[in-house]
């Protein structure tokens, strides 16, 4: 910050407006568009009439409406923090006016706002503005993720100190863009012209990597026809001379329900509408056809994605895949593998002879089950075992357990699940070695691109774990928002002791605490065969029933909802411990891995501790913590009749979250919001409420309100002189300089109800 006039309006997001008179512009509350502007008609004490531009004239409390700054210009002002009223209806018609032109980019601070403009502006991100950005001051030019992308570069190389990018935002709000914008800018800055001996360099292998991962771990939903389903962190290695010398990508939480259950209008994973419309050759040999007729597509109608030819994205992938080292043979293994998937969902099953037992259903599923088994280059009798029987192992014997129709629909369902991740997992393992790793790099930037947090009508164990994921995000954007606003003050020798800070370690408590957190009792849950949505949730009740973050909803017998940082989340506990349990049948394991398709065998390496029947037990325990192996001891194990082996879904995100929220601390981090105006994927349409929410949901109404409890308006000393020297007009004939004449304007007016610090 540059020495200037600080002006500190106590906590402006929610006190009074002082000084109102009639004819002040305000801001009042309105039902339909958050906040709408007006004119102060009389000031009657505490009330306050207001003609409102929509013509209405209401009455509100004085404490409910803000001043409206009528020099603000038309096209708003890039940066947030040089608003004259930092409140919320000021930064929303900020935002608003700028989109309106098209300047989607706005800063608070050091915080990158990036408004989706659901159109193509390529003039923004040519090669020209790429020039344009290199080394230039942060600030200098208008907000652009390339200059958060230049000055994190910038602090590396000066510094030497690793960075990290968070990019956020709810579905569709462009996060993927964004990332994919930075990434080039820093392929920009450090990449290097390779040889042709050399190949590809780092650089274009991860921009490469994008279709692969896109065209199997993206899918149409209602908020994006393109939406990532996993969040991932790219980590881009620099040599000490600043260039990109490696680089690894992590993929976190691919949200595996998908692969088995889509629901219209969405659609399943890019890749199996791809796959289907292949050159003939290859559709017949994986005996594909119309996607219609694949029960794992036609849950849903939408088959066609507007604009995109599947047969070319076909082809796109499979040279995407060239370029990251995917050999034709491991190709053509992970289409056979695709396909295979697709041919697992049409078998369907119906009684067998044996009580509670099932066979396939027809001739129909033989077929498919038959087709599968040769995709798979397994045995389609071990196959068709290991969907309809469970062998269970106790201390004693070894007993063969037949599983009724729905138990075996539930048991392929598992199967083609657990494939589907393996498979994604292999390719996020091949392109990383395919990429290269420098183990002799000192500096690393990371971008990391995940999804906000959500809340819908209905909220599952998928909205709990990424709501997770985002009350630690914000934990870390807090503490770092709060860490720069005290190190500001400290450098300005400002008094800042008075800034109270609110974490939300208490939310997280209630979620992960070991014991007695939400997930720790949901583990517990886990292990008791008789544990049910209902009896879980009656435990949560009774623990957490003084809890100021839990509460039971009325009426509800097995939700509960949490009081997020970013608003109440109700979640249905229905499929928690189904969900949570996340399995991998050893008969599944063992079928695949005896695969003669070695690409199909490798994915299914069996773990030490599972490679003998006899060793379950252990290896149940092995997937838990200490704390879990009290229980099994004491547990009946035959509930695991479905689960002969399983790991915990929120034990392995916790300590996903753990490693990247270490390597996060160990960066200079730096924040970008993506924000969707408008549920109609449309440009040129801003919905004042849906934004407003994304700002309160991304933090960023959190970061304002840190800087409110500080000094919320940052004027420099000319400004403030421009801006108010009417009030000692002897000071604008600029024979004293402006800090001179700064005083002298604030001694001439003395001040109430501000408090103002001017700082060199
Ligand atoms: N900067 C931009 N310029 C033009 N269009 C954009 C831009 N950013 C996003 N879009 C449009 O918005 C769509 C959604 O963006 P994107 O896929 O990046 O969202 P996301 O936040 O990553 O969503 P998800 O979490 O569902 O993956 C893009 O397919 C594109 O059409």
């Amino acid at each position: 910050m540059s020495s200037r006039v600080q002006i500190l309006e106590t906590d402006s997001l929610v006190a009074a407006t002082p000084n109102l008179i009639a004819g002040s512009h305000i801001w009042v509350e309105d039902s339909d568009v958050a906040w709408i502007d007006g004119k102060v008609l009389e000031v009657n004490k505490e009330e306050i009439k207001v003609l409102c531009t929509s013509g209405k004239t209401v009455v509100f409390k004085a404490s409910n409406v803000y001043h409206k700054d009528t020099e603000l210009p038309p096209s708003g002002v890039d940066d947030m923090t040089r608003l004259a009223y930092l409140h919320e209806p000021g930064v929303l018609d900020n935002l608003r006016s700028r989109y309106d032109i098209n300047e989607i980019y706005t800063y608070t601070g050091n915080i990158l706002i990036a408004v989706n403009p659901f159109m193509n502006l390529p003039h923004l991100y040519d090669s020209h503005m790429m020039a344009q950005y290199k080394g230039s001051a942060f600030g200098e030019l208008s907000p652009h993720p390339f200059a958060v992308a230049d000055a994190a570069y910038r602090l590396m190389i000066n510094d030497g100190i690793s960075q990290s990018i968070l990019v956020s935002g709810e579905s569709g709000a462009g996060k993927t863009e964004c990332t994919k914008l930075l990434m080039r800018y820093l392929a920009y800055m450090g990449g290097r012209a390779a040889t042709v001996a050399e190949g590809r360099t780092v650089e274009q292998k991860v921009l490469e990597s994008n279709p692969v991962l896109e065209a199997f771990g993206n899918a149409k939903t209602l908020r994006n026809n393109n939406s990532s389903r996993f969040g991932k962190f790219v980590e881009i290695q620099f040599d000490h001379k600043g260039r990109i010398s490696g680089a690894a990508i992590r993929t976190y939480l691919l949200e595996r329900s998908r692969v088995c259950q889509v629901s219209d209008p969405e659609r399943n994973y890019h890749c199996f509408y791809m796959l289907c419309a292949a050159p003939p050759e290859e559709v017949k040999k994986y005996k594909l056809g119309n996607p219609r007729t694949f029960h794992y597509l036609n849950q849903s109608n939408c088959y066609e994605l507007q604009g995109v030819d599947e047969s070319k994205e076909y082809r796109a992938t499979r040279s995407a895949m060239d370029v990251v080292g995917i050999s034709s043979e491991e190709q053509d293994a992970i289409f056979r593998v695709v396909a295979a998937i697709l041919h697992l969902g049409n078998i369907e099953f119906a009684k067998g002879k044996e009580t509670d037992s099932s066979v396939p259903k027809d001739e129909k599923s033989r077929f498919h089950l038959e087709t599968a088994a040769e995709l798979f280059m397994c045995d389609a009798k071990a196959l068709e075992d290991s969907l309809c029987k469970r062998v269970i192992v106790t201390r004693d014997e070894t007993i063969t357990k037949w599983l009724d129709p729905e138990s075996a629909a539930l048991s392929r369902d598992a199967l083609a699940k657990i494939v589907y991740t393996r498979l994604f997992d292999w390719l996020v393992d091949n392109i990383n070695n395919s990429i290269g790793q420098d183990p002799e790099s000192k500096s690393l930037i990371g971008v990391l691109d995940i999804y906000g947090f959500e809340s819908f009508k209905t909220n599952s164990f998928e909205q709990f774990c990424i709501n997770l994921a985002n009350e630690k995000l914000q934990q870390h954007f807090n503490q770092h928002v709060f860490k720069m606003e005290q190190e500001e003050y400290k450098k300005e020798e400002i008094d800042w002791s008075y800034i109270e800070f609110v974490d939300n370690q208490d939310v997280l408590d209630l979620i992960d605490k070991k014991p007695g957190g939400i997930i720790a009792l949901l583990d517990e849950a886990c292990m008791f065969p008789r544990s049910t949505p209902e009896t879980f949730a009656q435990k949560l009740y009774q623990t957490f029933k003084n809890h100021k973050r839990f509460s039971k909803p009325k009426l509800s017998r097995s939700g509960f909802t949490i009081d997020h940082y970013a608003g109440d989340v109700t979640y249905q506990t229905d499929l928690f411990l189904d969900k949570n349990k996340d399995y991998i049948v050893a008969e599944h394991q063992e079928l695949l891995y005896a695969s003669k398709c070695s690409f199909v065998s490798s994915l299914f390496l069996p773990s030490p501790n599972l490679s003998s029947k006899k060793s379950k037990f252990s290896s149940i325990g092995s997937q838990f913590k200490v704390g879990f192996y009290c229980f099994l001891e004491t547990v009946d194990l035959s509930f695991l009749l479905n689960l002969s082996s399983f790991e915990i879904s929120s034990f392995v995100l916790q300590q996903q979250l753990q490693a990247l929220l270490e390597t996060l601390s160990a960066t200079k981090p730096h924040y970008i919001r993506c924000v969707k105006p408008n549920n109609l994927l449309k440009p040129a349409i801003f919905e004042n409420k849906n934004v407003l929410l994304q700002l309160r949901c991304g933090g960023v109404m959190e970061a304002i309100r840190i800087s409110c409890a500080g000094y919320p308006t940052r004027k420099t000393f000319h400004e403030f002189v421009d801006r108010f020297g009417l009030l000692s007009p002897e000071v604008l004939n600029g024979s004293i300089d402006a800090v001179a004449a700064c005083k002298r304007i604030l001694e001439n007016v003395g001040l109430e109800g501000y408090q103002v610090t001017i700082t060199r």
